[in-house]
């Protein structure tokens, strides 16, 4: 499986089911900012409080032959097989990306387990052999990747804009980058010891830091 982001600010994409499956997916689509339309004949409370709100779209009634076709991005929810199936062909025939909940193996994409933190996400894909472990290890790294890392990208990032500004040399900028991610500017981030860190990046970046 090929790992990619989408982005997918504006974008129609259908959810076909309204189950508590469905309900986890129109929810990640939400996150990024998707333009959410569900067809299914019964909702989750969300999914009808979201539609009676106006965040998403929901048509109350069975899947029908064409209502795929819009669509940039379909996720084939229900829980019959033959009804997955058939949005998936209709997806795929029409070149849409097709995720299929109830067949690892039907389907142009998969959803991994996804941590955020700012800008960083991380995503968790087993292939679609066992989902439980891909949720266990988002748990396990959730808990590893704590609200400083976000801190620390952001500061890293943040001295490679002014790099990418001021030193012209891609070797020496990489040099810097790596000394920096390498050095224990993230640790004490994690300590909390941010006077320090902010001493310890100014002296890498002058050049004293070996
Ligand atoms: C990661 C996550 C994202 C999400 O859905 O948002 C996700 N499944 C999650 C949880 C989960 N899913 C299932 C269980 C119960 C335990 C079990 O049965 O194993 C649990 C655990 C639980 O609920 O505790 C059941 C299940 N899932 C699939 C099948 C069908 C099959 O295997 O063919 C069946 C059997 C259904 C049945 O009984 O018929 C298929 C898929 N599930 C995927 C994603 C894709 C592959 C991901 C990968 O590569 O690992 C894929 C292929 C399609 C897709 O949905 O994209 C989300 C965790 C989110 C999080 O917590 O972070
Ligand atoms: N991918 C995953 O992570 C995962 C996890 C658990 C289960 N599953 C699979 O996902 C399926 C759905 O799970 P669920 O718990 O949300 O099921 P559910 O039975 O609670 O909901 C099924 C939904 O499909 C809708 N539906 C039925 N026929 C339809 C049709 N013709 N057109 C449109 N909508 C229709 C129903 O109205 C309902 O909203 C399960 O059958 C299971 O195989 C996948």
């Amino acid at each position: 499986m090929y790992g990619a982001f989408l982005r997918l600010k504006g974008r129609s994409c259908l959810v076909v089911g309204g189950g508590p499956v469905a309900e986890r997916k129109v929810i990640s689509l939400l996150e990024c900012g998707a333009d959410v339309t569900v067809i299914a004949p019964q909702g989750t409370d969300f999914i009808v409080k979201r539609a009676e709100d106006g965040t998403i779209r929901w048509e109350a009634r069975p899947f029908q032959s064409g209502d795929a076709t819009p669509f940039s991005l379909i996720i084939a929810a229900t829980d019959s097989v033959e009804v997955n199936r058939q949005v998936y062909e209709e997806g795929e025939a029409n070149g849409r990306l097709v995720n299929v909940v109830n067949d690892q193996a039907l389907g142009n994409f998969t959803v991994p387990a996804v941590i955020r933190r700012g800008a960083l996400s991380v995503a968790i894909s087993t292939s679609g052999a066992a989902p439980v472990v891909a949720k266990k290890l988002r748990e396990e790294l959730e808990s590893f990747l704590g609200p400083e890392i976000e801190l620390f990208l952001d500061k890293v990032a943040e001295v490679r804009k002014r790099l990418l500004a001021e030193v012209p040399e891609v070797e020496r900028r990489t040099l810097l980058l790596r000394k920096l991610v390498n050095s224990e500017l993230l640790s004490m981030m994690r300590q909390g010891e941010h006077e320090d860190a902010e001493q310890l990046l100014e002296r890498i970046l002058e050049g004293l830091e070996e």
